[in-house]
């Protein structure tokens, strides 16, 4: 998507090693970083240099390809590996990404493990791009049924977090629809959460929408349920860090508030994802899908830019009070009005589901919190 009128993906090789857009320096400043070793893609992950689901895959992705640089026997590409799935427990695509290099690898013969983790990434993050733009077209249809019942109106879309190009690869997930509508000259203005505590909606999902002449607005966290009964949100698209083969959805801490406030208003509730994004093996996200804790100091303060152009990080927080900081919550299936995938539309139900990706349901399936 566009960075200042030029095109960019949020990852790509650059001679030797992985570029990045170092997210932590939104919107202040659009900084690259180059990944040398696996330890700084792992820390780049773990740091939230790079996040979203989708681009934390794609990260992996690449950080198995220095992975096959640095390891000499199997047993070190298996330790290399484990390292970076040890960085984030909640989006699934980070171990998918990885277990599909493993895979990669151990199908071409360990010999050939550079370059086939180079294509083995490169082709994830194509597939990643290419998942979210057919995300968009299938999403783009709920919006112009929207838009026909309001002809001349305007669209209100709300979403949380960033499900934006910047959690993928290129387009994103929850916006893809967004950008497909705005393309096709569909009025639409977005309500961005600003998604406490690390405040996505407010830095990120906002300068990309910014970037690509969106129009949007920033609201408190708290807002939605109050715009929803007020009739100012037709519709809520959010993304996914994981999704049970029964259509449960682990996004961003406040989904499942706003998926309860959606339904109790009568706002249709959309999680766009690529099909990367779903867990096979969990058929309950509340009993197993692992939520995250970050650090308290995420919530005990707050980075923000002065006037005179300074970062600065502020506490916000009564000293001597502990914070606690779950960075994901589950919104059971039957909060959530359907799927955007790049298969298709899809209801929340195992069948439905199982029979878009041609698995078999099972709903006596249960795995351990991996
Ligand atoms: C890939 S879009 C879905 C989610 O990844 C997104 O909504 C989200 O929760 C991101 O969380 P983050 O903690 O910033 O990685």
């Amino acid at each position: 998507m566009l960075v200042s009128g030029i095109p960019y993906r949020t990852i790509w090789l650059h001679e030797a090693s992985v570029r990045i857009i170092d997210q932590r320096r939104l919107p202040w400043t659009f900084d690259l970083l180059d990944l040398h070793t696996v330890a700084e893609v792992a820390e780049a992950i773990r740091d939230m240099a790079v996040r979203g689901a989708g681009l934390i895959g794609a990260t992996a992705g690449y950080g198995m390809w220095l992975a096959a640089q640095e390891a000499a026997t199997q047993k070190e590409l298996q330790s290399l590996a484990d390292s970076l799935i040890s960085t984030r427990p909640t989006a699934v695509n980070l171990s998918w990404a990885v277990n599909r290099q493993l895979a990669a690898i151990q199908a071409a013969g360990f010999q050939n493990r550079i370059e086939t983790a180079r294509i083995t990434a490169e082709t994830i993050a194509d597939e990643d791009a290419a998942s979210c733009a057919a995300i968009g077209q299938h999403g783009l249809e709920i919006i112009q049924a929207i838009s026909a019942r309001k002809p001349g109106q305007t669209v209100q879309v709300l979403t949380h977090c960033n499900a934006g190009w910047l959690a993928f690869v290129d387009h994103g997930s929850a916006t893809a629809p967004i950008y497909a509508a705005h393309a096709a000259g569909i009025p639409i203005h977005v309500w961005v959460d600003e998604t406490r505590p690390r405040n996505q909606g407010a830095r990120l999902t906002a300068w990309e929408l910014a970037q690509q002449g969106v129009p949007h607005t920033v609201i408190a966290d708290n807002t939605g349920g109050h715009l929803m009964q007020q009739g100012m949100v037709d519709l809520v698209i959010t993304g996914a860090d994981r999704v049970t083969r029964t259509g449960d959805v682990a996004n961003k801490i406040g989904t499942y508030l706003k998926a309860l406030a959606a339904m109790d208003n009568g706002v249709p509730f959309y999680v766009a994802l690529p099909s990367s994004t779903f867990d096979w093996t969990l058929s309950d996200g509340v009993k197993g899908i692992p939520i995250e804790q970050r650090a308290p100091d995420e919530v005990t303060e707050m980075e923000g830019i002065t006037d005179s152009g300074s970062i600065e990080t502020l506490r916000i927080v009564s000293p001597g009070s502990a914070a606690a900081n779950y960075a994901f919550d589950v919104t059971p299936a039957r909060l959530v009005t359907g799927l955007i995938t790049e298969k298709g539309l899809c209801s929340t139900n195992e069948a439905a589901i199982c029979a878009l990706h041609g698995k078999i349901p099972n709903s006596n399936l249960t795995a351990p919190l991996s």
